[in-house]
């Protein structure tokens, strides 16, 4: 008999459960469930001290110690495999001041990978960051710093971005550019984690939403 029943749905592309981060046996975060798909962003609230910067730490593999289980497209999850598939823009921006927007982007580049179709110079020039290639970084003001590691995300071939207040330094123009490069990176099946105490403004993707508590800040 032919089985005309939907197609079970895809395993998210990551999945948290239970998850719980104590510091000292001080609990920063959880236990706390989450999931976002491919074509997904999920948007992470809380207020200072909620633990939304520990929660991305952990879910890019850089904080051992967690509880609970994460899985990577349905199947579980170490820190290996979820390095594998993130890329954390994280309040510490890791460049290199002597080095220049291009040697840094090609630095990043031979450490995790380069997506097919782009180039350093196409991912400066998408971050308005054109005519800088050959500047050191340390002469970047904190916006064009900021723009100089979203052309690291753009590069880098990670499917889950973790974006700690990505608009954080940004004029308008540099939030619009976040919100597109989120849309563009979510429409070919990409998925975002986004913390913001500020308003997120795109609607054109599929969001999701989690709320830290603040109670042990
Ligand atoms: N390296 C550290 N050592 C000790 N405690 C830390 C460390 N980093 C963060 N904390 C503590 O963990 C808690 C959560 O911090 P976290 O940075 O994750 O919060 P947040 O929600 O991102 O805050 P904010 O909105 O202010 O950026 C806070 O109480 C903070 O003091």
């Amino acid at each position: 008999m032919t089985d005309f029943s939907d197609p079970p749905a895809p395993a998210p592309l990551l999945e948290a459960r239970g998850l719980r981060f104590c510091r000292n046996d001080d609990p920063v975060f959880g236990p706390l469930d989450l999931q976002v798909g491919s074509g997904e962003a999920l948007l992470v609230h809380g207020g200072n001290g909620s633990g939304k910067t520990t929660l991305l730490r952990v879910l890019a593999g850089l904080l051992d110690g967690a509880q609970g289980q994460i899985f990577v497209d349905g199947e579980r999850a170490g820190r290996d495999r979820i390095a594998q598939v993130s890329a954390l823009l994280g309040h510490l921006l890791g460049h290199k001041g002597e080095l220049s927007a291009s040697e840094n982007l090609r630095f990043a580049i031979g450490l995790y990978g380069c997506r097919s179709g782009i180039t350093v110079d196409m991912a400066l020039a998408s971050v308005g960051l054109a005519g800088f290639e050959d500047a050191p970084a340390r002469q970047f003001s904190a916006g064009q710093r900021k723009r100089l590691a979203l052309a690291r995300l753009l590069l880098v071939p990670a499917r889950l971005w973790l974006l700690d207040e990505p608009y954080a330094n940004l004029d308008l123009a540099g939030i619009g550019l976040v919100n597109r490069l989120v849309e563009r990176h979510l429409a070919k099946g990409g998925a975002a984690l986004i913390t913001s105490h500020g308003a997120y403004a795109t609607g054109a993707v599929r969001t999701r939403t989690l709320t830290l508590d603040a109670a042990h800040a």
